[in-house]
């Protein structure tokens, strides 16, 4: 289904991604583990066609989607929808007018411009809030939500697109405790009842060994182990964080970093609609 073969990101002398190869033969869900700077993000964003790879291909169904340009590509990103740490709701902006925003990549410029929305496209927007248990909320601003719930709404957008596949980039990073189990249980639902996959970034061991199916460790952009949460003991998950004896799981956390993407959704948005 999936082939990564030797995918590869430059950024100067830096190799960000090294030589990234793995198989997947059918849907499930992967967690990528590894320390800050591992190159999990560039791995997902190269993917999703927002980062161009340097070198490698990428095979989904037997077609090197590096390859694909203008509307193939536009195609291939509804194929695969991100999901960021961000949330990157449009704000101000209500909850259910977000999640129909995940219909951009699939509709004309002028239905676009005019948000002119199908009948079927708003009972399925709906349909999926209640879904992800938050359609009480659907005329509500984005901003007025917890973070669990907006990236609930963020995941409904993402399923607005019917992907076959949902890119994860540390969709809990930002929230707590409760908000996380919640947001990483509507994933695993999402992957078990929809056989769509998930390949998610994930900065804690325990949350990538008790909702994934496979777990990816990288370190220094290179692929370090490639198995299932049982085979990744903490001596494992030690060299992957290039950690000494001293390794506590407790310390695979990454600190929370400032994003803009809210912010380019906002200003994306802003062009399209008038
Ligand atoms: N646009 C860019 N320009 C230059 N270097 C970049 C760029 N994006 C990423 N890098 C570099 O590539 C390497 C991998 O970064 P990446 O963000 O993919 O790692 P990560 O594992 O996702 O880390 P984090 O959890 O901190 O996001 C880092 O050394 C980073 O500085």
């Amino acid at each position: 289904m999936l082939d990564v073969k030797a995918l590869t990101k430059t950024f100067g002398n830096n190799t960000a991604v090294d030589k990234v190869s793995f198989k997947v033969e059918k849907p499930c869900m992967i967690g990528i583990i590894g320390r800050s700077g591992a190159g999990k993000s560039t791995f997902l964003r190269m993917v999703n066609r927002l980062t161009d790879a340097s070198s490698g291909e990428l095979l989904f169904e037997g077609r090197n989607v590096l390859e694909l340009k203008g509307r193939a590509r536009r195609e291939w990103q509804s194929d695969c929808a991100m999901i960021f740490q961000q949330f990157n709701l449009v704000p101000r902006m209500d909850v259910v007018s977000n999640v129909l925003h995940g219909t951009l990549g699939k509709r004309s410029t002028l239905g676009t411009m005019f948000n002119l929305f199908t009948q079927d496209e708003i009972h399925k927007a709906i349909d999926l809030l209640e879904r992800l248990g938050i359609a009480e909320h659907a005329a509500k601003r984005a901003e007025a939500l917890s973070g669990g719930q907006q990236q609930r709404v963020a995941i409904a957008r993402a399923l607005m697109q019917d992907p076959k596949i949902i890119l994860a980039d540390e969709p809990i990073a930002s929230l707590d405790p409760m908000n996380a189990q919640t947001v990483m249980e509507a994933l695993r639902r999402i992957h078990e009842e929809d056989g769509r996959m998930v390949i998610a970034n994930l900065h804690t061991l325990d949350t990538a060994r008790r909702y994934c199916d496979r777990i990816i460790g990288m370190r220094d952009g290179r692929m370090v182990f490639d198995g299932t949460p049982a085979q990744l003991t903490t001596g494992v998950a030690r060299d992957i964080y290039g950690a000494d004896e001293n390794f506590s799981e407790a310390a695979t956390s990454t600190e929370i970093r400032d994003h803009i993407h809210s912010d380019e959704a906002e200003r994306l948005i802003a062009k399209v609609t008038v």
